[in-house]
């Protein structure tokens, strides 16, 4: 076994934790100085190398994570750094999957390991030099995440502290992770949030402890204590809790979040049959008619239909909110549509715009993909590329979606408002997000949903279909969005999207739509917790109807 793997199987964040443990030294009474040697630390431990024996640099795994997550805390995406960086220090296969797994790691459970830290040190994280931090971080998801042998992980860890910021700071991080490392990894959880309640993986019978505390909930889950209220409040007001099982689901959701999610591909209608992903390896989805999943993760950039824009990468949650769209429009508008035309208002980077493309050509329609950002907008022309190849009639715009209500009203007979908003449905898949947001940017959001929604209705004809979606449950961004906004207007009505999805949907009925609304979750159908709401123009006044 190298040292670079973990010695048991699963790599993931256990869920168990949070029951108090039999308790053996408390930690934290020996905490570490910084900057300088340790206070404490036990002998027995100690290396028995001599310093010029010790290792000065990282291995190039760790140099590439330590890298990455330096840039994501300047402000960097990890999805879109980390890719790079691997290119360029040559690290493909296992070296490649351990440095991804560094990153991915830290940067989900960072708030989970600088309560641990915390406990280790005499100076709180958040007083830390940021690269020291970094690095801390990296030792303590290989000793606690992964199960590197602690000698391995603290080793390695030094070492590239050694390398990369110098020997003062060596001194602390060796002694810090030797302090992290003296405690099982399962014990942590109880004593850093021994408010976090506790459930059972795959148990609903009893082996759920209640939490009392959602701030130790938060420091469990590693997610911040603002984003744990807002998805208990999302869980209750979407329906898919009650009082009573609502903290139960939360821990669910909340552990759903620090699992990596399995690739999904889309086999786009039209130009490819999911079959021939099907049987190049990849699963069947549970929801999605044209979903393949890659388990065990599978390489999207390995299928020539991907590379080609046949099929693409793109969560059933996203494929199925334009199928029920596309479901509505074909029950409502287009037996009396000609020359019909379709907009995507926010259409970057075009994974639906994609979709909407490949759908648009037996039916005819034109399509219009707006977007803001000219960079995006370039995404969406490639996007859209395998369907224009195919026959889609398809326009790249850039502009204010919010305008285009005013400059082309009823116009359109169909409209995609895939709303810019928190993503605090895509946890799984951005785990960056969760420290980028802050509650501040929910009030920004939606008023900028609210103004893009408006703007779509009226872009809408007269009995044409409108579908809003965003990839965040909270509250605010969906249900009240979308009831502030039709409250006022005689002429939309809202309709029922879960009926919609239970006829486009593989098992023919899904739980998740309530009412006029869907909300996807991530604990429930395994997706992102996309919400989508579809609604129709009305032909005339409600008066004269
Ligand atoms: C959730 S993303 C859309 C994802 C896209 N539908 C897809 O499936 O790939 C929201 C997009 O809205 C864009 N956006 C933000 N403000 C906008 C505005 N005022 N008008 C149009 N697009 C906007 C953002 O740049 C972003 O690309």
């Amino acid at each position: 076994m190298s040292e670079n793997e973990p010695d048991r199987p699963d790599r993931r964040h256990d869920r168990r934790g949070g029951g108090r443990p039999e308790r053996r030294e408390r930690p934290g009474t020996g905490r570490v100085g910084y900057g300088g040697q340790a206070r404490r630390t036990d002998p027995g431990k100690r290396s028995s190398q001599r310093p010029s024996e010790r290792r000065r640099h990282a291995d190039p795994a760790r140099s590439v994570a330590y890298e990455t997550l330096r840039a994501v805390s300047d402000g960097a995406y990890a999805n879109l750094e980390l890719p790079g960086r691997l290119r360029r220090a040559h690290l493909g296969g296992r070296d490649a999957a351990f440095a991804t797994e560094l990153v991915y790691g830290v940067t989900r459970m960072r708030g989970f390991y600088d309560a641990v830290l915390a406990r280790c040190s005499d100076r709180a994280p958040v007083d830390m030099d940021p690269p020291v931090l970094d690095v801390l971080r990296l030792g303590v998801h290989q000793l606690l995440g992964m199960r590197v042998p602690a000698h391995a992980a603290v080793d390695a860890t030094v070492g590239l502290t050694r390398g990369e910021i110098g020997a003062g700071a060596a001194s602390f991080v060796n002694a810090v992770l030797r302090r992290v490392s003296e405690t099982p990894a399962e014990d942590w959880m109880g004593l850093v949030a021994p408010g976090a309640g506790r459930r059972a993986e795959g148990t609903d019978d009893g082996a759920f402890e209640a939490p009392t505390s959602l701030e130790d909930v938060g420091v469990a889950h590693s997610h911040p204590g603002w984003i744990v209220r807002a998805l208990r409040a999302a869980l209750l007001a979407h329906g898919a809790s009650t009082p009573e099982t609502v903290d139960a689901d939360l821990l669910d959701l909340l552990h759903a979040h620090n699992v990596p999610a399995d690739v999904t591909l889309i086999a786009r209608p039209g130009l490819l049959e999911v079959e021939d992903l099907l049987e190049a390896g990849a699963s069947p989805g549970t929801l999605s008619p044209y979903a393949a999943i890659l388990t065990e993760g599978g390489d999207p950039g390995g299928f020539p239909a991907v590379r080609d824009g046949r099929a693409a990468v793109q969560d059933e949650g996203s494929q199925v909110l334009v199928l029920a769209l596309v479901e509505a429009y074909d029950r409502l508008v287009a037996p009396g549509a000609s020359e019909p035309r379709w907009l995507d208002l926010c259409a970057g980077p075009g994974g639906k715009a994609g979709l909407l493309a490949a759908l648009s050509i037996p039916r005819g329609a034109t399509l219009f993909a707006n977007e803001t950002s000219e960079h995006r907008a370039e995404l969406v022309e490639s996007a859209v590329g395998a369907a224009m190849d195919a026959g889609a009639e398809v326009f790249v715009g850039v502009g204010d979606g919010r305008r285009i209500g005013a400059e082309e009203p009823n116009s359109f007979d169909l409209v995609l408002i895939d709303a810019p908003c928190t993503g605090l449905g895509a946890l799984r898949r951005r785990p960056d997000a969760r420290w980028r947001r802050t509650p501040a940017d929910v009030g920004d959001l939606t008023a900028l949903q609210e103004d893009l929604l408006s703007s779509g209705l009226d872009a809408l004809r007269p009995g044409g279909v409108l579908g809003y979606a965003t990839c965040s449950p909270h509250e605010a961004e969906t249900i009240q969005v979308v009831n502030r906004v039709t409250r006022g207007r005689a002429d939309v009505e809202l309709l029922d999207a879960g009926r919609l999805l239970d006829s486009i949907s593989r098992s023919g009925h899904v739980t998740a739509g309530r009412g006029s609304f869907v909300q996807l979750w991530p604990h429930v159908e395994g997706t992102d917790a996309m919400f989508f709401a579809v609604m129709r123009r009305r032909e005339a006044p409600a008066g004269d109807l």
